[in-house]
Formats: C-alpha cells, sequence, structure tokens
C-alpha cells in the first residue's frame, strides 16, 4: 500500500481505451500500460478523470487493474496503483474505496463530492469516512468540475485525517497550495498540466498529469532536473511543452489526448463514451502544429 513518501514524482492517469462498439478494449489497455510503465514512472492512476470515470462501470475498472497487475509483475516493476473510487455519494465512495482494497490497489484518489454542493463540514465527514476503510486515500480537489470548492481550513483538517496520504491540487492556481506550505503538510502533486513547474517551485512534490502520457520521458527529467535543483533548466525544458499541453486540454479531456494515443497506434481506437464527443479537426490541426510528427512518436 502506498504511504505518504510515495508521493512524489510523475503519475500518469491513465485513458480507458474502448472499442468502435463501445467496449473496453482491454488488448488496447494491455499495450498501452506495457508502454507506459517501460518509463520511470512513479505511479499510476486508473479510473481517474482522464480515464472517463463517470462513463466506466466498476467491473471494467476491476478488469483494467488486475491487468495492470498482472504487467507490472510480468515486468518485474514495482509501483503503485491508484484507483479513483470517489463520487457525490458517501456511502458508494465508501463502498468502492472498499472494493479497491480488495482488488490490491495501492491507494484510492477520492475526488471531493460534485454536484450536490455539501458544505465544508459535509466535504470534511465525507473524507473522514473514506478514509476509515483502511485503503489510502489521495484527495483530489478540482473545483471547475466538481461545483464546490475546499476552503484551505477544511483542506488542512481533511489532510490530518490519519488515512489520508496526500492531495491531487487541481484547484486551478496556487492559493491552496501555498496556503497548504505555510504549514506543514502532506504531500501535495499537481493535478493541473499548465502549472506543473509552478507548482513544483512552490512545493508540490511531483504530478498526476494526463498529458505526461505523451512525451512521457521529458515530464519525468523535468521532474528529475527539478529535483536535483536545477530551477531555471527545468523551467526551460517545461516551457517547450507548454504549447502541448494547452492544446490536450483545448476541449474536453480525454478527447484530445485520446486522439494522439491512437496516432502513435498506442491504442486501436480514439473512441470515448458520450456525452463525451471526438477532438475537432481544428485542434488536431494545432496539436500537429506543436508536434512535429517526429516528437509525437518519440
Ligand atoms: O486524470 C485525472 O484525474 C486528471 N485530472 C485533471 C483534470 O481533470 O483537469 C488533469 C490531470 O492531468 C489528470
Amino acid at each position: 500500500m502506498m504511504k505518504e513518501h510515495n508521493v512524489y514524482g510523475i503519475f500518469i492517469p491513465v485513458i480507458t481505451p474502448f472499442s468502435s462498439d463501445n467496449k473496453l478494449d482491454i488488448q488496447s489497455f494491455h499495450k498501452y500500460v506495457s508502454h507506459l510503465v517501460s518509463h520511470d514512472i512513479q505511479g499510476l492512476v486508473i479510473n481517474g478523470t482522464t480515464g472517463e470515470s463517470p462513463t466506466v462501470q466498476w467491473e471494467e475498472v476491476k478488469q483494467m487493474v488486475e491487468v495492470t497487475q498482472d504487467i507490472l509483475t510480468s515486468m518485474q516493476k514495482k509501483i503503485p496503483i491508484v484507483v479513483g473510487t470517489g463520487t457525490n455519494d458517501t456511502y458508494t465512495t465508501v463502498k468502492r474505496t472498499e472494493l479497491a482494497a480488495e482488488l490490491g490497489a495501492d491507494a484510492a484518489m477520492v475526488v471531493t463530492p460534485y454536484y450536490n454542493k455539501p458544505t465544508q463540514e459535509g466535504i470534511l465527514e465525507h473524507f473522514r469516512m473514506a478514509s476509515q476503510v483502511g485503503l489510502p486515500v489521495l484527495v483530489y480537489e478540482i473545483p471547475a468540475r466538481t461545483g464546490s470548492r475546499v476552503t484551505v481550513d477544511t483542506m488542512r483538517k481533511i489532510m490530518d485525517l490519519d488515512g489520508v496520504i496526500g492531495l491531487k491540487d487541481s484547484s486551478g492556481g496556487l492559493e491552496l497550495l501555498s496556503a497548504l506550505m505555510e504549514y506543514e503538510t502532506k504531500p501535495v502533486l499537481c493535478g493541473q498540466d499548465e502549472y506543473f513547474h509552478a507548482m513544483l517551485c512552490q512545493g508540490a512534490t511531483g504530478g498526476m498529469l494526463a498529458s505526461a502520457n505523451i512525451h512521457t520521458n521529458r515530464f519525468i527529467e523535468i521532474y528529475q532536473r527539478f529535483a536535483a535543483g536545477d530551477i531555471h533548466g527545468s523551467r526551460d525544458d517545461f516551457k517547450t511543452l507548454e504549447p502541448m499541453i494547452h492544446h490536450i486540454f483545448e476541449e474536453p479531456a480525454p478527447a484530445p489526448l485520446k486522439w494522439l494515443l491512437t496516432r502513435q497506434d498506442i491504442i486501436a481506437n480514439e473512441q470515448l463514451r458520450l456525452p463525451l464527443m471526438p477532438v475537432t479537426e481544428g485542434v488536431k490541426q494545432r496539436l500537429m502544429e506543436v508536434l512535429s510528427d517526429a516528437s509525437v512518436y518519440r
């Protein structure tokens, strides 16, 4: 199981590949995860936003976790598998966190409850219940998607819960992170790709970055250069990736990413489940402008 000291470096949130008839394409998943695991990544996240969690069934999550475990065993790699278990219903979140623990996941990623707009007290209780399951919990704060924002005060209380090992901060700026850094806090991963370098400078211990599915080694190098103290060099490297990151998030995720992975022949199909739609020609064009063919296939 994951511990606080494992919350650093580059975590890759994986996409969920579908066939053209909208079934889980487990063959593509196998090829794709084997490719990712061949890089020096710190961990994988199944059923995150990038994994299209709102339209993925638990049975499919189970299959993806099992295939990932098989791949890690056969490649003799030991990296944590984090599973997204959070919903806007505390009972279901607890149930899913229990199921993830039974599956042998190393941690659960629990998003702030969305849509029903709970009070700060309700949000704290939600995380208290999830953290009592016994599987380490990574808190996932993403107000732009959830419709609720956790205050610094509440986040500090959540981070103090025994079963919580860290935060994935997709809060949309540096305010939450800098406020937490004023106190002793558990590790925080950047979950907002365009702020990756800025958040490292502010004290983040790494990133959970959908865009690191592409140019994975460059993201790892940026992290490693930063960790070795080369702030300016790592920033200059990161700047070269910013246009790609911008276009990967120009339309709802993970449509642009699925298209790129299909182009790279890593997955068979860019299919998404409705209501998500395939990436438009305009974004494809702009992505191709910033990624020469040679660099896309790197
Ligand atoms: O997969 C995720 O979960 C991620 N969520 C963030 C978002 O939805 O904006 C971005 C991050 O790159 C991955």
